[in-house]
C-alpha cells in the first residue's frame, strides 16, 4: 500500500497558543525524512498560517476532508478547519479557545468511529484553560473514554502509558493529587489497569508474555509495613490475583531501584502507583522520543508526551521529535490491530 492509498491518521489542534500548530507544522516540512504516514490537522488553517509565518517556514496548507487528506499530504498540509473563533497569540493561551481546543478532539474521535482514519494523535492541551472554560475531564484519557461511551454505550477503563525506547510506565492513578492517592488506590484498580495493560501489550505491541514490575507506593515498598501498608494491603493482592490470572505481574518493587538499566531489562512495562512515579522516570530517559498512548479505547489515541510548551510557541525552538513517535507508534499500533481482525 503507498501513503497515498492509506487512510490518514487525525491529528488535533491541541491548545492552539501552544506550540502544537509548530510541532504540526515542522513535522510536516519534514515529512520524508520523518518517513511520517499521512495525517489530516483539525483546527483552525488560519493560526497554522499565522505560526508558520512566524516560524518563517514555507508551508502550503490546503483544506480538506478526511478523504482527501492522503493524496494532499505529499504536496500540502492538510487540514479539517475547525475555527478557533478568537485571534490566537502564540505563548498567550485564552480561555476562549476551549471550544475550539474540545471540538477539535471530539471531531477526531467522531472520524475514529466512522472509520474515516485509522487512529488519533493529540497535541497538547493546557487542562487549566479547559479547567476554566467548565471542562469535567482531567484530561484526555478520560474524556476519550468519555466520548467512546456516548458513542457505543460501553464503558472503557482508559490506561495512560508513557511509551519509549528505554520504558514503559504506566501511573494507575494519574491526575489527582498527591494526597489522594492512597485512598484512590484499590486492589480492584491495580488489577483491572495491569490486565488492560497485559492485554493491550499483547494485542498493540506485540508482546506474546509481557512481564508487569508493578512498584510499591511506599519508601521501600513499604518496609514490610513499617512506612505504609498499602503495599502490603492493596498492591500484594493485586499482584497475586493476577498471577492465578496468569499474567506475569511481579513486586511490590522499591519504586527507587526500578528503574536503572539492570532492573528495566526484567520487564516490558513499570506499574506505577502516581503520576509522578512513572512519567519522571519516562521523562528523563527519553523526553523526545516518548509517547503517551492510550490503552483500553476501542480507538487508537497516541499524543508526544510533553505538553503545551507555551514559552517557546512559535520561537522555532520547539522539537516535532515526540509529537513525529506519537504519529509513527499509532501508525504502526493500527496497521498491526487491522491486521489482526
Ligand atoms: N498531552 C497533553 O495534552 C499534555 C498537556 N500538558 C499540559 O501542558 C501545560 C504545560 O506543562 P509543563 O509542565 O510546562 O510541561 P511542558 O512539557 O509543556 O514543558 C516543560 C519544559 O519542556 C520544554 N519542552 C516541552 N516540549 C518541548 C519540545 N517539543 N521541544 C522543546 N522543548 C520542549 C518546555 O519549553 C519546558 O521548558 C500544562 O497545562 C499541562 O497540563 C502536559 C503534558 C501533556
Ligand atoms: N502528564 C500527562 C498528561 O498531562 C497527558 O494527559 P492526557 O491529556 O493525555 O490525559
Amino acid at each position: 500500500m503507498t501513503a497515498a492509498d492509506m487512510l490518514p491518521l487525525a491529528l488535533s489542534q491541541g491548545d492552539p497558543a501552544g506550540i502544537g500548530p509548530d510541532i504540526a507544522l515542522t513535522a510536516w516540512l519534514n515529512r520524508d525524512q520523518h518517513q511520517l504516514p499521512p495525517f489530516i490537522f483539525i483546527g483552525d488553517p488560519a493560526v497554522l498560517a499565522v505560526r508558520a509565518r512566524e516560524l518563517e517556514i514555507d508551508v502550503p496548507i490546503r483544506e480538506t476532508d478526511a478523504a482527501g487528506a492522503a493524496s494532499v499530504f505529499s504536496g500540502a498540509f492538510p487540514v479539517l478547519p475547525v475555527p478557533v473563533g478568537v485571534d490566537v497569540v502564540a505563548g498567550e493561551p485564552h480561555v476562549a479557545t476551549a471550544k475550539g481546543t474540545i471540538a477539535s478532539i471530539e471531531t477526531a474521535v467522531s472520524l475514529c468511529f466512522d472509520g474515516k482514519v485509522r487512529g488519533m494523535v493529540t497535541n497538547p492541551i493546557a487542562k487549566s484553560v479547559l479547567y476554566e472554560a467548565g471542562f469535567g475531564f482531567p484530561g484526555h484519557t478520560e474524556f476519550l473514554a468519555d466520548l467512546a461511551k456516548k458513542r457505543t454505550g460501553k464503558t472503557f477503563h482508559p490506561v495512560m502509558m508513557l511509551a519509549g525506547p528505554k520504558l514503559k510506565a504506566v501511573p494507575v492513578t494519574i491526575h489527582i493529587p498527591i494526597k489522594d492517592v492512597p485512598t484512590a488506590l484499590s486492589e480492584a484498580l491495580v488489577v483491572d489497569t495491569c490486565r488492560i495493560v497485559a492485554e493491550d501489550l499483547k494485542t498493540r505491541f506485540r508482546l506474546a508474555h509481557p512481564r508487569l514490575a508493578v512498584a510499591g507506593l511506599n519508601p521501600h515498598a513499604g518496609e514490610d509495613g513499617a512506612i505504609g501498608h498499602e503495599d502490603q494491603d492493596i498492591i500484594h493482592p493485586a499482584i497475586m490475583q493476577l498471577r492465578e490470572e496468569g499474567i506475569d505481574a511481579f513486586g511490590p518493587l522499591p519504586a527507587d531501584t526500578m528503574f536503572h538499566d539492570d532492573a528495566r531489562r526484567r520487564y516490558d512495562v513499570a506499574i506505577c502507583m502516581y503520576h509522578d512515579q512513572a512519567l519522571i522516570p519516562a521523562k528523563a530517559l527519553g523526553f523526545d522520543d516518548s509517547v503517551n498512548v492510550t490503552l483500553g479505547l476501542p480507538f487508537v489515541r497516541t499524543s508526544p508526551d510533553h505538553g503545551t510548551a507555551f514559552g517557546i510557541a512559535g520561537k522555532g525552538i520547539a522539537r516535532e521529535k515526540s509529537l513525529v513517535a506519537a504519529i509513527q507508534l499509532a501508525s504502526e499500533i493500527s496497521l498491526l490491530t487491522e491486521a489482526q481482525i
